[in-house]
């Protein structure tokens, strides 16, 4: 469609408007100029149902509530310090996710998410699944008919059932005052900022629960589609699977795995991930956003209530800015695009969009990815196994 529409065009969705932008110089005016006004999401009848009305970080309205929350979550639970004070729920041998919430969710709230895949497919995973009631409402009585709202009230109770559990093991153990290191995790964190009255919410459960499903949601999918594509592009290009690895060898060596102090030298790695993400965004549409009040954008009159779809895609593969844009030249990001930081300030590559509500687990999911793939590419021969 942006070939053919150009590279800002305004879509119908039943009721709604959507703005849909493949320009970096229009996401730059949205998530600079326009960043206050485009703050806040649409509101789907999944996340009303699945998501705790949208007491989701995610999902939550641009208003105090997630203020809030999204301050616990930068500086509390997603930054870098306190990365480094939970250090110590890394799972070691999978050093993959947080193991609590990891652990827990293949245990028992995998079975559900297995089960939401099979019901909404793969995009209900991001709980963005649009209904026919979110588009038209006055012909949601359909979704009813067709069996959907029972089957996400389905989905809600047991996905409820998994964080109801977790959240009153805490609660027992904060309440006995047997809090060990390892308790110190995500829950606890939330749980103590209920306390001390940082949350303009009174809902202590929903508010944690919420914020606990999110997390996994938010970054479960994503930090595993990515290693995935990158890997993808690697045996396809195996002189870029022996560069890695030699740069592994000589900043590591064969004797050692790979860990954190490492990955600032492992600058080829590094380009590696940038170009993965550029190449396959985890959110190629980004996460939708929708306009508080009019706004220009573009030259156009947006009225407030449009929804705004950046089109990271088509953005991250645009001619005029990527030589070459469809092929896996990591080379670029050694070069020409060497400074580009794909945190959101660099508006021609926004694998974790921009602005006020550009993706808080930015630095996590990096350094998931990084050791992800560095200690994959050191411990296997994958060109080994491909060939035999
Ligand atoms: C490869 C990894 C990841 C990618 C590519 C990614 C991408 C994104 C994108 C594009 C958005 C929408 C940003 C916007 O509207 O401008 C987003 C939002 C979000 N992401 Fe991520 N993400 C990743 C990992 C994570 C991780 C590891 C977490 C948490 C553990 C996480 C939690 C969230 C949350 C809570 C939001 C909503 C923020 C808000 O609305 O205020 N993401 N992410």
């Amino acid at each position: 469609m942006a070939d053919k529409y150009g590279k800002v065009f305004l879509i119908c969705l039943g009721i709604h408007r959507a703005l849909v932008i493949s320009s970096w110089e229009v996401a730059k005016e949205c998530f600079t100029t326009n960043d206050k006004v485009f703050s806040t999401r649409p509101k789907f009848l999944a996340v009303k149902l699945m998501g705790y009305d949208h007491f989701m970080l995610g999902f939550a309205p641009y208003r105090s509530y997630w203020r809030d929350v999204r301050k616990l979550a930068t500086v509390e639970l997603l930054s870098n310090h306190r990365l480094e004070l939970l250090k110590h729920v890394h799972d070691t041998e999978t050093n993959f996710f947080i193991k609590e919430l990891y652990a827990e969710c293949v245990k028992s709230g995998g079975l559900v998410a297995v089960q939401m895949k099979e019901r909404f497919g793969d995009l209900a995973m991001n709980i963005i699944v649009r209904m026919i009631a979110d588009t038209i409402p006055f012909l949601g009585w359909l979704d009813v008919v067709n069996g959907y709202v029972s089957k996400m009230k389905k989905t809600a109770t047991e996905l409820d059932y998994v964080l109801r559990n977790w959240v009153d093991a805490h609660c027992q153990r904060r309440f006995n005052q047997n809090i060990s290191e390892e308790d110190q995790d995500f829950i606890h964190v939330m749980l103590s900022a209920m306390d001390d009255g940082n949350i303009s919410s009174k809902d202590v459960n929903t508010v944690v629960k919420a914020n606990c499903l999110n997390l996994i949601l938010g970054g479960n999918d994503t930090t595993v589609v990515t290693p995935t594509w990158a890997l993808y592009l690697l045996l396809y290009n195996h002189h870029v699977l022996k560069k890695a690895q030699d740069e592994l060898n000589l900043h590591v060596g064969k004797r050692r795995q790979v860990d954190e102090s490492n990955i600032k030298n492992l600058i080829y790695l590094q380009a590696i991930v940038k170009e993965t993400l550029r190449l396959y965004p985890a959110a190629p549409l980004s996460a939708p956003r929708e306009s508080m009040e009019d706004c220009t954008v573009a030259g156009f009159h947006i009225p407030a209530g449009t929804h705004l779809f950046v089109n990271l895609w088509k953005m991250h593969r645009d001619p005029s800015i990527w030589l070459n844009p469809l092929e896996f030249i990591l080379e670029r990001f050694l070069n020409d695009h060497a400074n580009l930081d794909v945190r959101g300030l660099h508006f021609k590559c926004l694998p974790f969009g921009s602005g006020r509500r550009k993706c808080p687990g930015i630095s996590f999911a990096l350094q998931v990815l990084h050791l992800t793939l560095a200690r994959l590419l050191h411990a296997f021969e994958l060109g080994t196994v491909l060939t035999q």
